[in-house]
């Protein structure tokens, strides 16, 4: 272990951790405040750049604490200018981040991911198919976006209609609401107005379905709300999303239409998954339609990501053409999402770490041989 990674890590902790940390070492809490505009506005890591700062503290804080995110083992640039990066945490686990630029590349969106690989096993998905499930800390979350903006130079916080990363949406690995705490932290110190300061309704929270933790998103972050709904009937939503039987349809239309500031304003996002054959035709679209009645909608409809060893094909353009047309035909707004990032596997539902690829493989001739166990039989 060297010297750094003894020392405590100031990212991630909340305002008032902060203050406490600050205490523990006799500082007053003004030390804080002017501390988290370094961390947070400025993306200072080096305490002896802070000159707001004296001279004796900024020494104090150096021989016993670190600003760090999470190491950047690969940055990859996409064609068509998707940004991904490969992270590795302290303990040797991995995750990925993506920035996906808007068309006129003015803007876009930070994909943050909320865990090492995810417990939910969605048919489609290929993180589901990881085997090393972990949640990230709060550092590790914040850290994602602060990593993104090192990677783009934008420190001081730009103003929020000159930024590029001006948008977050936690779709990467794993599901935010099985790790609500560590979410909950990193998005507060994300959204507070006098550090990194993106606007809650300027984060999208997309869930597979956690019922009985969706108010609490609400009530907590109000940030934007999207389900990842991918069926109409809970005979295919079990199938392909086994969540489903946990909380089914029923239950998750229900906990949409009581989540707290949903409006014509702030609609839910339904995102859905084309998958051929499976959920993709007209009467799969009415049935969609009768759902959603009287709640404030919208649809994010998303072409299918193959990857290696997945059991689904991508419906036909027609076919996703004639679904969404239904579906606007009714006063719903509901675009097909460009696929973006193909080329450096940065697509939805693409998003494995590398290491992970090679145990898997790994393990797959484990496997072949007899000599796996049961807690380690790939689910894919
Ligand atoms: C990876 S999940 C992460 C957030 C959360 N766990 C959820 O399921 O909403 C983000 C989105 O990617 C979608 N997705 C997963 N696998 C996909 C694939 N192979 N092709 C297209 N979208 C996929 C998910 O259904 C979900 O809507
Ligand atoms: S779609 Fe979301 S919930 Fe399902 S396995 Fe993938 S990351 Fe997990």
């Amino acid at each position: 272990m060297n010297d750094s990674s003894q020392k405590t890590n100031l990212i991630g902790l909340s305002r008032d951790q902060l203050t406490a940390e600050m205490a523990s070492i006799g500082e007053k809490p003004f030390r804080a405040k002017q501390l988290w505009h370094w961390l947070y506005n400025r993306g200072e890591t080096d305490f002896l750049k802070m000159t707001s700062i004296s001279k004796v503290m900024q020494e104090r804080l150096a021989e016993r604490y670190v600003v760090r995110r999470p190491l950047v083992e690969r940055e990859l640039t996409s064609v068509d200018t998707t940004r991904k990066w490969l992270l590795k945490f302290d303990d040797g686990n991995e995750a990925e981040t993506v920035y996906i630029p808007d068309e006129d590349e003015q803007r876009g969106a930070v994909c943050i991911s909320s865990q090492v690989g995810c417990t939910l096993t969605c048919k489609f998905c290929h993180t589901g198919t990881q085997l090393l499930v972990r949640n990230l800390t709060a550092a590790e979350i914040v850290g994602q976006f602060m990593l993104a903006r090192d990677s783009y130079g934008e420190w001081p916080t730009p103003d929020d209609t000159t930024r590029l990363l001006s948008n977050i949406v936690m779709m990467g690995m794993g599901e935010p609401l099985y790790n609500f705490d560590n979410v909950a932290t990193a998005l507060k110190i994300i959204m507070d107005g006098e550090g990194i300061g993106i606007s809650r309704r300027r984060i999208t929270l997309s869930t597979s379905g956690v019922v009985p933790m969706m108010g609490r998103a609400g009530a907590e972050l109000g940030v934007n709300l999207a389900i990842s709904l991918h069926a109409v009937t809970d005979e295919v939503r079990n199938q392909i999303m086994p969540i489903n039987k946990k909380y089914p349809l029923k239950e998750l239309m229900q906990a949409c239409r009581d989540y707290p500031g949903a409006s014509n304003a702030r609609r839910i996002t339904f995102e859905y998954v084309m998958l051929k054959g499976i959920n993709d035709s007209l009467a799969d679209a009415r049935e969609l339609l009768r759902l959603v009645k009287g709640l404030p909608a919208k649809f994010n409809l998303i072409p299918f990501n193959p990857w290696p060893g997945s059991d689904y094909e991508c419906s036909s353009m027609r076919d996703i053409r004639a679904f969404s047309d239904l579906i606007q035909d009714n006063g719903y707004s509901a675009p097909i999402r460009k696929s973006r990032g193909a080329d450096i596997l940065a697509a939805c539902g693409q998003l494995r770490s590398e290491s992970q690829r090679q145990k898997c493989s790994r393990l797959n001739e484990r496997v072949a041989a007899g000599i796996a166990d049961d807690h380690h039989i790939p689910a894919a």
